[in-house]
C-alpha cells in the first residue's frame, strides 16, 4: 500500500472530485461520515460531552460536518468552537458553517487574542488543523493547542493532530496537539510511523473515504505499507510432494557463555519458520540445552565451518556471539551466501569497517537504532536515520532492517517498507534473536532477501499481536516462536 505526501493527498483529492465526479463539499461530507462511523465504537455513548473545535480551513469544515452528523447520531451534548484566528476560510468550511445553523448545536467564535475559557467536556475533537499545517504552531494557535492539552477529556483529532506534520522531518521544538485517538483518512500518514510522532498519537485508525484507490497506487512513491494481500501475495504453500530438501538449509552463528539463549532462540525460530533444516554452530557448553529445547536443530562445529560451508542455503550471524571478530571475518571471507547479519556481529563490523567492504549479496543486516547508529553514525532525527539507511542499502545493495515499533525495511533499490505489526508487549530480550531465525530460515526457503524480509517482519509482528490479543500483556521471545507456525498458517491475519 502506497503511503504518500500530503500534497499528493492533494493531488488523489483533486483527481477523484474531477473523475468521479463528486463536489468537494460532498467528498467532505463523505470522509466526515467515515469518521463518525470510526468515532461511535470508540466512544459509544451519546451522552458523552463533545467539544468539536475547529480551524476554518477544510480541516475545520470536516470538523463542522462532523458535530452535525454525531448530532444527528443522538449525540446531544455537542458544542462547537470556531477559531478565527486566520483571516480566510475555505468554501466547503462556509458551506458547513451554514448547514450548522439549522442544529441546535451551541457555536463559539474565537478571535485573536480572546481569552479560552475552562473545557470540561470529556472528549475533544480537534479539527483545527489537518495535513495544511505548514509552519510550527505559535501565537493563539499554540495558546489553545497547549489549553486543550492541558485538559483531562480525551482527544479526538480528525486527518492528522493540530501542529504534526503529515510528512518529513518532525522537529523536537515543535508543539503538537496530543491525540489519544487520529482518525485518518484514506491513509496513515508519514510521519505516524517515526518514533518522534509519540508527542501526538496514542494510537490511529484509518478510514476510507473513496479517493480513487488505483490513483493512489500509481503515484510515485519510496514508501509502502506491508499488508496483509502482501504476505498472501509472497509466501509459496509447501508442496504436496516436498520433503526437507525443498525448504533449505538454515545456518545459524550465535550464542556465547553468557549468551547461549540467543543462539537457542534463532535455531527455534528458524525451525518454526519452516526451514528444511537448520544447523547451529554455537560453543559446546550449549548443545545439551540446543538438544533438549530443539532436538531439530543440528550442530556444525566451529572447525567444520569451512569445509560444510557449501551445504548451507542461507546463514544467520550474530545473536549473542560475543567479540569473535576472527570468526565473523572467516565466515565473509567463504563463498559468498544469502546472509542475516544482526545484534553482536553488526558491533564488530561497526569496530572493523573495512568488513563492511566484505558483505555478501544478498546481504539483510537487522540493526535496532543503536546498533544503526554505532554502525553509520549518530543521528538525531530518525527521518535522518531513514536517510542515511537509504543512502547505505543503495550504495551497498544490502536489505537493511531498521527495528522499532514500526520497523523500516529499506531495499537495495532505496525504497521503503514499512511493517505495521508488533505490540508493546514484545518489548522484551530475545525478540530480535527470534526475528534473525525466521529471516534466515525463509532466505534458505529460497525467498529472495527483499520477500524474506518483509515475510518476516510481518508475521513476527502478527504472531507477537495474537499473543498479546490472546490476552498475554508480556510476550516472551521464546512463547512468540510457537506462534509462527499458526502466524504462517493464517498467512499473518488472525480474525
Ligand atoms: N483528500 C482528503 O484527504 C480530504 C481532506 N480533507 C481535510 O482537509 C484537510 C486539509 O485542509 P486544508 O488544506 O484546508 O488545511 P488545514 O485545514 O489543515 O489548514 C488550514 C490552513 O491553515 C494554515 N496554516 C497551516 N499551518 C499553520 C500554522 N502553524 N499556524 C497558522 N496557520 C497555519 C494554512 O494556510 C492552511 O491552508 C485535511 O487534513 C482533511 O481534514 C477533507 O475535507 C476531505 C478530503
Ligand atoms: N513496542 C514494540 N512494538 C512493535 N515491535 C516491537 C516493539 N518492541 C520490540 N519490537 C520488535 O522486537 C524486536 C526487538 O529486536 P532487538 O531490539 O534486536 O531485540 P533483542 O536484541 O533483545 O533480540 C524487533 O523486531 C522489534 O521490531
Ligand atoms: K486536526
Amino acid at each position: 500500500m502506497n503511503i504518500i505526501t500530503a500534497a499528493q493527498t492533494k493531488d488523489a483529492d483533486r483527481h477523484t472530485i474531477e473523475t468521479e465526479p463528486i463536489a468537494s463539499v460532498d467528498l467532505m461530507e463523505r470522509a466526515a461520515n467515515a469518521f463518525v462511523t470510526a468515532f461511535i465504537p470508540l466512544y459509544p455513548d451519546s451522552n458523552t460531552s463533545i467539544l468539536i473545535c475547529c480551524g476554518t480551513g477544510n480541516n475545520g469544515g470536516d470538523g463542522l460536518a462532523i458535530a452535525r452528523l454525531l448530532q444527528a447520531h443522538g449525540y446531544d451534548a455537542i458544542t462547537v468552537w470556531v477559531v478565527r484566528f486566520a483571516n480566510s476560510e475555505r468554501d466547503d468550511f462556509t458551506a458547513n458553517f451554514a448547514r450548522l445553523h439549522n442544529t441546535p448545536i451551541r457555536i463559539t467564535e474565537f478571535f485573536p487574542g480572546d481569552k479560552l475559557p475552562d473545557i470540561d467536556q470529556t472528549v475533544i475533537i480537534d479539527a483545527l488543523l489537518g495535513s495544511g499545517l505548514n509552519k510550527p504552531l505559535t501565537g493563539d494557535w499554540l495558546r489553545l493547542v497547549k489549553h486543550i492539552n492541558g485538559v483531562p477529556g480525551r482527544k479526538v483529532a480528525v486527518d492528522v493532530p493540530t501542529g504534526l506534520r503529515a510528512d518529513g522531518i518532525i522537529p523536537d521544538t515543535e508543539y503538537a496537539l496530543y491525540a489519544h485517538d487520529v482518525i485518518s483518512f484514506q491513509r496513515p500518514k508519514l510521519s505516524f510511523f517515526f518514533p518522534e510522532s509519540a508527542k501526538a498519537i496514542e494510537r490511529f485508525h484509518v478510514v476510507d473515504i473513496g479517493l480513487d484507490e488505483s490513483y493512489i497506487e500509481r503515484l510515485p512513491t519510496d514508501f509502502r505499507l506491508i499488508t496483509r494481500d502482501d504476505i498472501q501475495r509472497i509466501y509459496r504453500n509447501r508442496l504436496p510432494f516436498s520433503h526437507k530438501g525443498t525448504y533449505g538449509h538454515a545456518l545459524l552463528i550465535a550464542g556465547n557463555t553468557r549468551t547461549m539463549g540467543a543462539a537457542l532462540l534463532c535455531c527455534g525460530a528458524s525451525v518454526y519458520s519452516g526451514a528444511g533444516l537448520t544447523s547451529a554452530c554455537i560453543p559446546p557448553a550449549g548443545l545439551a540445552a540446543l538438544n533438549t529445547c530443539h532436538p531439530e536443530v543440528m550442530y556444525c562445529p566451529e572447525e567444520d565451518l569451512a569445509e560444510i560451508w557449501g551445504t548451507f542455503d542461507a546463514v544467520g550471524i550474530g545473536p549473542g556471539l560475543g567479540q569473535r571478530e576472527k570468526l565473523l571475518t572467516a565466515c565473509l571471507g567463504y563463498s559468498a551466501k544469502p546472509m542475516v547479519i544482526d545484534a553482536d556481529a553488526i558491533t564488530l563490523l561497526a569496530r572493523e569497517p573495512s568488513l563492511m567492504e566484505k558483505l555478501p549479496t544478498p546481504c539483510i543486516l537487522t540493526p535496532h537504532m543503536k546498533e544503526f547508529d554505532r554502525l553509520f553514525g549518530t543521528h538525531s532525527s530518525w527521518w535522518d536515520r531513514l536517510r542515511t539507511a537509504r543512502e547505505q542499502a543503495e550504495a551497498r545493495h544490502i536489505v537493511l532492517v531498521l527495528k522499532n515499533r514500526y520497523t523500516f525495511i529499506v531495499m537495495p533499490d532505496g525504497s521503503v517498507y514499512i511493517n505495521p505489526t508488533g505490540n508493546p508487549a514484545m518489548a522484551s530480550g530475545g525478540m530480535g534473536d527470534v526475528l534473525t531465525g525466521m529471516l534466515t530460515s525463509f532466505l534458505a526457503q529460497g525467498y529472495p532477501p527483499q520477500e524474506a524480509a518483509i515475510l518476516a517482519c510481518y508475521l513476527h509482528g502478527t504472531a507477537g499481536d495474537q499473543l498479546a490479543a490472546n490476552g498475554m500483556a508480556v510476550v516472551p521471545a521464546g512463547k512468540l516462536i510457537r506462534m509462527i507456525p499458526l502466524a504462517i498458517g493464517n498467512r499473518g491475519g488472525f480474525s
